[in-house]
């Protein structure tokens, strides 16, 4: 308190002294009467421009915090056509309608439709939600904008709902030029996550949390369609009216590899009420999507679209551009002048595993292990599995993976059978089957073998209805208890199923031998060389692999 007091004390004393030296100065005749409203003025000034300063800068701030990070094309830019867009023909059949609408959005409106507001494309990562985008606004020749969901989140209070707001004043201004406007949205999950699931759709750090962004997209999306301008308030006031201003069109297309995370407002009809599904491409998409990009190449003619085509089961076209490419710096890195299918075959391991990252100080004893472990994979792999063949054996490191035994679907597939899964526990198990038969011992690298096999075991007997049973744990919701429960069953099965590829294995000795003998040798080891040893061995090609089954008490039916 006495502190607080001597403070405000201080604080008069110091205003009275000054007043009382002013004073003197000014009756010693020091100032001027000018003098001292010049410096009055000055004064004023220099505070003015201090505060204006300040406003300039939070402004600008302001500014900065709410530019955000879109890119914009305008018709012709890019110039990317159906022709461009490849291996999924449908997607384009759907994609033409949407053009179609976009280029007519005048007389289709003057019909009385309302013209569409969005789209929303939903699939994995790599397989061209952005690109179709492009292409349809190329193709409607209309501007599109480009944006990322998450460059609206700003932690500052309503700098997001602004961002959302200056895109779409930028797009309706566009769009009365050109006719129409595409903005393009990625991650739009990031914004539109289903309201009660804790979305991060709010304002942040000072903002009042909740779906703040959310709602401003919808409303940007859908506006409502009344003049709110001064003067057009004016006018209302005074009983009269503007004509109504026709609204441009601006289609939303939003991009998600998670649809089942939205907000159903989103959904809504005069929203994203057209949803297509990108997927990855089938046998014939992938084969378009080669002939495409290996034109764009120098290659041998090893490389076919056919044979690249057939490896390539799951890959998205992004997926396929990037191996393309790399088989090209890896064909030039060995001075090549034009790709092999060896080097795209390289390309493509390189981007499944990793570098080839050998270890120089591994024992030789240690690299028998692997060489053996890796051998029981493979000889299951060529024995077992009807649908897969072998792609890849290696006993060379690649990302953490001391050794890898690696198949490739044959074709594509949807389903599977109760044989195939079993067969899967095998192959898994063949690598400790042969450890212990081979070299007489158990060794700790089983350790993502032993998962699968459990996780295989596990969704045979608790989630396909495969065993005795046919109850799913998905309905019971948890699988982590679903295969504590299950466990003693679970083992049940892991011990028949190691029984039978033992006995498998043994009888197969002279292939376990020599495929591990050319590892060694070797390092790696392809499908067709493991089959050259297998008839080399036997004289014959791979029999029909047989028909796996549980033996244990599963087998009660
Ligand atoms: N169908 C296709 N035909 C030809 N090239 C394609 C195709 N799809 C994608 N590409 C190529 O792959 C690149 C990446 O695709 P894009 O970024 O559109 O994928 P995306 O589905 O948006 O991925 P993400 O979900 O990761 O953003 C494109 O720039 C294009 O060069
Ligand atoms: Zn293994």
């Amino acid at each position: 308190m006495g502190n607080y007091q001597w403070v405000k004390w201080r604080k008069l004393i110091l205003w009275m002294v000054s007043l009382i030296l002013f004073g003197i100065l000014l009756v010693a005749g020091g100032p001027t009467y000018w003098q001292i409203v010049l410096t009055i003025i000055g004064f004023a000034l220099q505070l003015l421009f201090a505060m204006s300063f300040m406003i300039v800068q939070f402004v600008a701030l302001f500014w900065f915090l709410a530019r955000g990070r879109t890119y914009w094309i305008l018709p012709g830019e890019t110039g990317s056509t159906w022709e461009d867009y490849r291996g999924n023909p449908e997607i384009v059949e759907n994609a033409k309608r949407i053009v179609t609408l976009l280029k007519g959005v005048k007389e289709f409106k003057e019909m009385g439709g309302e013209a569409i507001r969005g789209l929303l494309l939903c699939g994995p990562p790599g397989t061209g939600k952005s690109y179709l985008a492009q292409v349809i606004a190329n193709e409607a020749q209309v501007p599109f904008a480009y944006a990322s969901a998450p460059s609206f989140q700003n932690m500052f209070f309503g700098v997001g709902n602004l961002k959302v707001m200056r895109l779409y004043k930028k797009a309706r201004k566009l769009g009365r030029v050109y006719g129409a406007c595409i903005i393009f949205i990625d991650e739009v999950d990031a914004i539109g996550m289903a309201r009660q699931s804790g979305g991060m759709g709010g304002g942040g750090m000072f903002g009042m949390g909740g779906a703040g962004l959310l709602n401003e997209l919808l409303l940007q999306m859908d506006p409502p369609n009344i003049d709110n301008s001064k003067f057009a308030k004016l006018l209302r006031s005074l009983g009269l009216r503007r004509k109504k201003a026709e609204r441009p069109a601006v289609l939303t297309i939003a991009a998600t590899n998670l649809p089942d995370v939205l907000d159903p407002a989103l959904l809504r009809p005069g929203r994203f009420d057209r949803k297509l599904w990108v997927d990855a491409p089938d046998y014939d998409g992938r084969l378009d999507v080669f002939e495409y990009y290996l034109r764009k190449i120098k290659r041998d003619s090893s490389l076919t679209p056919e044979r690249a085509a057939l490896d390539t089961i799951g890959y998205s076209p992004a997926q396929i551009k990037h191996i393309v490419n790399e088989s090209v710096v890896i064909a030039h890195q060995r001075s090549a002048v034009a790709a092999s299918y060896e080097d795209f075959r390289n390309a493509m391991e390189t981007y499944e595993w990793g570098l080839k990252q050998p270890l120089r100080s591994m024992s030789d004893d240690e690299k028998r292990n692997v060489a053996y472990h890796e051998s029981g994979h493979a000889v299951a792999q060529y024995l077992l599995n009807p649908h897969d063949r072998v792609w890849k054996v290696t006993i060379i490191r690649r990302g953490g993976a001391l050794g890898l035994a690696a198949t490739k679907p044959t074709h594509e597939r949807y389903n599977r059978s109760d044989s195939e899964i079993l067969a899967g526990i095998q192959i898994c198990l063949a690598a400790r089957a042969v450890e212990e038969e081979f070299l007489g011992k158990k060794l700790n690298g089983v350790n993502s073998d032993l998962r699968q096999a459990t996780l295989l075991a596990g969704a045979y007997l608790g989630m396909v209805g495969m065993g005795d049973e046919l109850f799913s744990w998905l309905a019971a919701g948890s699988q982590a208890e679903a295969l504590k429960v299950l466990r003693p069953k679970i083992n049940e099965m892991l011990q028949d199923q190691m029984l039978q590829v033992k006995k498998l294995v043994k009888d197969h000795s002279d292939f376990v031998h020599a495929i591990a003998e050319e590892l060694l040798k070797q390092g790696d080891l392809t499908g067709e060389e493991i089959e050259q040893i297998y008839v080399r061995l036997y004289g014959h090609q791979r029999p029909e692999p047989p028909v796996v089954k549980a033996l244990g008490k599963e087998k009660s039916t």
